[in-house]
């Protein structure tokens, strides 16, 4: 690429959802899960510095709905392989940061639009990959689009003299702001919205100015791998994007301690949030400044019912916020504390409803299907036992037929506060009910976490809202909706406390996390 266009961008608008209700868009989705079958098994090369680099150590990635099923055999990268992409990062930087912020969104715009054109072929990778229904799978498609769109137009806002952040003027001085990159960063997102989240954390860093390792989760790395491929046909020059799957014990800890990462961009659980955290914050000889750590971490998301509350309404988002991809949301609401007089009503709407969820192959458009993997699925049905102990089983309880990991969507009636399962991500379909003596017992319920990423409040009096909207301390709070479902540029997504670092992806603040702010002062 080699000019800057100067016609004015359109104004940033949502992806539009895919309408499955219409039988062509069915037809489309299956063509293309056909299409994406048809290339089950190939391997797929690491990308270091424009260079394709087969290894001999492989991630097989499997298919969790049915683990017959390998989706493709990944290259692994080694420590070496990582300080190779390090150098080639450095490289890349030195003449990207100097690329306008204009040129490199043009970059997002157009992989945007490719996306856009082949966005049920991602999809369905995903789909296949991951085990998300169509609806699920669809929604994080639109929510790559939307990263790719609204950072590549928050990019160019930064870059606009006044528009970032004017300066007051003072005689005899001219004076510029400018938010300019900071280096190479590690790039390491989860497998839950393996697309949006891995392009959202990507693009933001890279229109940015930085150069970036991209170290997919190793569950996911193909459709990781589809996204880099993408970047490179829209021509982003070599070694800006490395793709670099591999053990984040073993390549994740070398790149966390490495002198010349200048940033590590992180989205999973609080547990390797806090040790990616505590690693960077060692200097390292050779290193010349502190690391900055983005670490977007796990969820004890919730949803608070009173007893003026549209129930009906209530129910449907406790099951959707439940059980929506599984629980597999850092959003997902695992409890849902309701007033005592209306308990026994809500909970048996819940059960009804989730008893109507049917499980099965996600490329046959199942509500429920698989959970990602054999260490998830082990954990999960330990919950369960848990909650048995703890609660009272009102429905599901254990695994569920399949060629994978499927598991019943579970609930737990008369759960207390303190227990495991309303302190403890599970992170999967298992949903405790707790009774609170009214609506101030039931938000100081919710409050009692160390999470604080998404919270709901069902309420129909307009003084109990006024007080939730002040008291309920979550990143995301909703009214009278469900936890889930954050929209790039309407819902700014992160939560508090251990949920990460305050960061709010998809929002106008997003990219200074990006960038650092140098001052220009010049005599006039
Ligand atoms: N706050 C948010 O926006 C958000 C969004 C999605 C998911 N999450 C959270 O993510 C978690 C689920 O995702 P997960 O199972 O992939 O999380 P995880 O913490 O197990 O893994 C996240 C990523 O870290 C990598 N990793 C593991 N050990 C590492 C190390 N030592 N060094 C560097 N990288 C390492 C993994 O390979 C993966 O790519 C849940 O806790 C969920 O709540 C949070
Ligand atoms: N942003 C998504 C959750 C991302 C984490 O898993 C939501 O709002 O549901």
């Amino acid at each position: 690429m080699t000019t800057t266009p100067n016609t004015a961008v359109k104004p940033y608008a949502n992806e539009p959802f895919t309408d499955f209700g219409k039988q062509e868009n069915i037809d489309a989705m299956q063509a293309a899960i056909a299409k994406v079958k048809s290339e089950f098994g190939r391997s797929y090369p690491l990308r270091v510095g424009g260079r394709k680099i087969e290894t001999e150590a492989k991630i097989t990635s499997i298919n969790p709905g049915n683990v017959d099923e390998v989706i493709g055999f990944v290259s692994k990268a080694s420590q070496e392989i990582a300080e190779e992409a390090m150098q080639a990062a450095l490289l890349a930087f030195e003449t990207w940061k100097k690329v306008p912020a204009r040129e490199r969104a043009e970059y997002l715009f157009k992989a945007a639009s490719l996306m856009r054109e082949r966005k049920h072929e991602f999809s369905a990778l995903m789909l296949l990959e991951s085990g998300k229904n169509y609806v699920e799978a669809d929604v994080d498609t639109a929510e790559a689009i939307d990263f790719l769109e609204f950072y590549a137009r928050e990019m160019i806002r930064l870059s606009t003299v006044n528009e970032s952040q004017p300066l007051a003027k003072i005689p005899g001085e001219d004076n510029h702001l400018s938010y300019i990159p900071l280096g190479v960063g590690v790039i390491i997102p989860p497998w839950n919205f393996p697309l949006a989240i891995c392009v959202g954390m990507t693009a933001a860093a890279v229109v940015s100015g930085n150069a970036v390792l991209l170290k997919p989760a190793s569950t996911t790395p193909v459709i990781a791998h589809k996204f880099v491929a993408l970047m490179e046909e829209v021509g982003l020059p070599a070694g800006v994007i490395n793709y670099i799957p591999g053990s984040g014990a073993e390549v994740g800890d070398y790149l966390t301690t490495h002198p010349k990462t200048r940033f590590i961009s992180f989205t999973g659980s609080k547990e390797v949030g806090l040790h990616i955290n505590k690693l960077a914050a060692d200097t390292v000889p050779g290193q010349i400044w502190i690391k900055r750590v983005i670490a977007e971490m796990g969820g004890k998301d919730g949803i608070v019912v009173d007893e003026t509350a549209d129930l009906d309404a209530a129910a449907s988002a406790i099951v959707a916020s439940a059980f929506g991809f599984q629980g597999q949301k850092c959003s997902a609401g695992s409890r849902a504390i309701i007033v005592e007089s209306v308990y026994d009503e809500v909970a048996e709407r819940v059960v009804k409803l989730t008893e109507q969820l049917r499980i099965g192959l996600p490329e046959h458009n199942f509500a429920s299907g698989p959970v990602i993997d054999n260490v998830s699925y082990a954990r999960i049905l330990d919950y369960i036992e848990i909650g048995k102990a703890e609660g009272t089983l009102l429905t599901g309880g254990s695994k569920a037929e399949g060629n994978g990991y499927y598991i019943q969507p579970t609930v737990f009636g008369d759960v207390g506060g303190k227990a495991r399962i309303m302190q403890e991500e599970i992170f999967g379909p298992v949903l405790a009910l707790a009774k609170a003596k009214d609506w101030q017992d039931a938000i100081a319920m919710y409050n009692d976490t160390e999470f604080g990423l998404t919270g709901s409040y069902f309420s129909s009096d307009e003084d109990r809202i006024a007080e939730a909207l002040d008291t309920v301390h979550c990143g995301n709070l909703y009214i009278n909706r469900k936890c889930t479902g954050a929209l790039v540029g309407v819902h700014p997504f992160g939560g508090f406390n251990m949920s990460g670092t305050d960061s709010k992806a998809g929002g106008h603040d997003y990219l200074l996390l990006f960038t650092q702010a140098k001052l220009m002062s010049r005599k006039a």
